[in-house]
């Protein structure tokens, strides 16, 4: 597949990243100055706990595949769902050997003639991606010389990854071409796109539809990446009910994410014709290989220390620290970075080359720390990540749980089956109620770390 991207652009130019960083300290200081019971022999106790947690990281797949209850479970093979010969020959050079519960029940419908449309939901990590980004090349009429499938996503990021996995997939399916539609990428007025696939963020796209960059009436495949999000009030709704409103009444929707509450539900099926759904119950949406624990931390000093524990736990692992504010992650990331440890932060106060620059470190393994914000809560799939840190608990603009945007953050470590970790800084009563208020949404038991109780080494590990 000729992309027509120019790579470089996106390669951050930039050799000091921290330049940009809005340091906070003087915010912090009270915080930090303040006394803590710390003692420094938890920390070897707390390391082990978590280590033995992670030891045997390779479950493994196949045990996986078998069972009827894991997301990965599957009775087909590629070769089963009707795939094209050259992207089933991306698919295995991409080393897939079968597809997920996802690919297996999405792709039948979602290559049928006529076309259906679908609202699907999958756990994170087990290869929505993938999914609809075979559907989208499967699609994709290379004579034609115009956009035919647009595909949006909440994030520069996220656009870019996707356009990747697109890029790998159609790697033998040489004759489609694809455009990036987020920041940065500029047309001349008057110009018309001759690319098969637009992956773009949704500002951006309605530009170039204003421009008339491309005719919007001719895409016949429209799909939302993290659609819960998209179409949420306070998510991108108003861009993308923009978008979704010019197109033909004949195009094809897919609508893809990890959660969805039950108003955005509703909505989705409102503006999507006669859909077909997959859905999880609440019980099954959070993931068995995810183990999820808390950390009393009363005082700043101890939320700082249980990241550097944490830090020191990581071996070949990688770990992503979610922050609430980007003050607190520039803030974090340059205290970690001040006292020598390799930390990269990502937040919105980075220029778009920058952020892409930050993430394609981390990916290499440059940072073994990445803290952010939610701006990399969702989709950024990193497969060394073995912990994610929520140094404050996600929470709703009225201050309550936001239990979606939680998911999704853990989401970034168990990814395709592997073991991962998430634990949750509670550095007050306040997040206490948080934490208990997404523990009783999904069901499940997020245990405490207590680094004086030596039986919890031994069920971390199990
Ligand atoms: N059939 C497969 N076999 C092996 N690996 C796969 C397969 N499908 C996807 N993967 C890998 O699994 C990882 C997670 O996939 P992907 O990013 O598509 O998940 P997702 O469901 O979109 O996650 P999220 O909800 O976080 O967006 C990726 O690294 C991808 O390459």
């Amino acid at each position: 597949m000729s992309q027509k991207v120019d790579w470089a652009n996106y390669v951050a130019q930039t050799e000091n990243k921290f330049s940009a960083f809005s340091v906070q300290d003087n915010q912090q200081k009270s915080e930090d100055e303040a006394t803590d019971s710390y003692n420094p022999a938890d920390d070897s106790l707390f390391v082990k706990m978590i280590r033995k947690g992670l030891v045997d990281n390779n479950n493994d797949i196949e045990v996986q595949r078998k069972d009827p209850k894991s997301p990965l479970y599957s009775v087909k093979s590629f070769d089963a769902l009707n795939l094209k010969p050259n992207l089933l020959k991306g698919v295995y050079d991409m080393g897939f050997e079968a597809p997920s519960r996802i690919q297996e029940t999405a792709l039948p419908t979602l290559l049928a003639d006529p076309c259906q449309n679908l609202i699907a939901q999958a756990q994170s990590g087990t290869g929505k991606t993938a999914a609809f980004v075979l559907a989208m090349l499967s699609r994709v009429d290379p004579k034609i010389p115009y956009p035919q499938v647009l595909c949006l996503s909440p994030t520069y990021e996220l656009a870019i990854q996707t356009g990747e996995v697109a890029a790998k997939m159609g790697k033998f399916c040489t004759e489609i071409e694809m455009r990036f539609a987020v920041r940065g990428e500029e047309f001349p007025r008057g110009s018309k796109l001759t690319e098969h696939i637009l992956i773009g963020t949704p500002g951006k796209v309605l530009d170039w539809i204003r421009f008339k960059f491309f005719d919007i009436q001719k895409i016949k495949v429209f799909v939302l990446d993290e659609a819960d999000v998209m179409i949420a009030q306070q998510g991108h709704q108003d861009q993308c009910i923009r978008i979704h409103k010019e197109l033909s009444p004949s195009c094809q929707m897919m609508f893809f994410s990890a959660t969805y509450n039950q108003e955005v539900m509703e909505f989705a099926e409102l503006i999507v014709k006669n859909p077909i759904i997959i859905r999880l119950r609440r019980e099954e949406e959070s993931l068995d290989n995810i183990a999820q624990y808390y950390v009393r931390c009363m005082t700043a000093e101890s939320k700082y220390n249980a990241v550097i524990n944490i830090y020191g736990t990581l071996g070949v692992g990688q770990a992503i620290i979610f922050c609430r504010t980007r003050k607190t992650a520039s803030w974090l990331a340059q205290k970690m970075s001040g006292e020598g440890h390799a930390v990269a932060v990502l937040n919105g106060d980075l220029t778009v080359e920058q952020r892409i620059d930050v993430l394609d470190r981390f990916r290499e393994g440059k940072e073994k720390v990445l803290i952010t914000t939610n701006v990399l809560s969702r989709g950024i799939d990193v497969e060394q990540v073995t912990i994610v840190v929520n140094f404050d608990l996600p929470v709703d603009v009225q201050g309550r749980a936001d239990c979606e945007t939680y998911l999704h953050r853990i989401g970034r470590t168990g990814r395709f089956g592997k073991k991962g970790i998430a634990i949750n800084l509670v550095d007050s009563e306040g997040s206490m109620q948080i934490l208990k208020e997404i523990e009783s949404h999904f069901g499940r038991k997020i245990n405490c770390l207590d680094t004086e109780n030596s039986e919890e080494i031994e069920r971390i590990g199990q």
